[in-house]
């Protein structure tokens, strides 16, 4: 099985960052993520829910990061891929965290991270 479910440039407003103007405004990150699942259940029911339902997975994602006040993408990017492994029950993520701007001369900056054992 290596299905996978995804979720493209979800907004992900947001206090982030190690300098003092960065505590006191929210900030954009863009989250590109990969979610392994296997999608056999809901092809054949077509039934959402034997799927990995992404609208849910990309709520509550909004929340956390609303509610979150962390300094590094790191930490973030690791929070967010224990969240969707313990809450979802998701065996393997790959998770993009983008923080737009960051560098002037870069489109964006941040981490790609992979966690959990991705099924065979
Ligand atoms: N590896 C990282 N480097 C930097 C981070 C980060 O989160 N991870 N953050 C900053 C500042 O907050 C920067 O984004 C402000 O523009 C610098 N380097």
């Amino acid at each position: 099985m290596s299905d996978i479910v995804f979720i493209r440039a979800l907004q992900l407003p947001t206090i982030i960052g190690v300098y003092g103007w960065e505590r006191e405004v929210r900030q954009e990150l863009l989250l590109d993520l990969e979610m392994a699942w296997d999608i056999a259940p809901a092809g054949a029911s077509d039934d959402v829910a034997d799927a990995l339902d992404y609208s849910a997975v990309a709520t509550r994602l909004r929340a956390f990061a609303a509610a979150s006040s962390f300094e590094l993408v790191e930490k973030m990017a690791t929070e967010l891929a224990g969240l969707v492994m313990s809450e979802f029950s998701v065996p393997w993520v790959r998770l993009r965290l983008c923080k737009p701007g960051a560098v002037t001369e870069a489109r964006d900056v941040g981490v790609l991270i992979e966690r959990g054992e991705r099924p065979a």
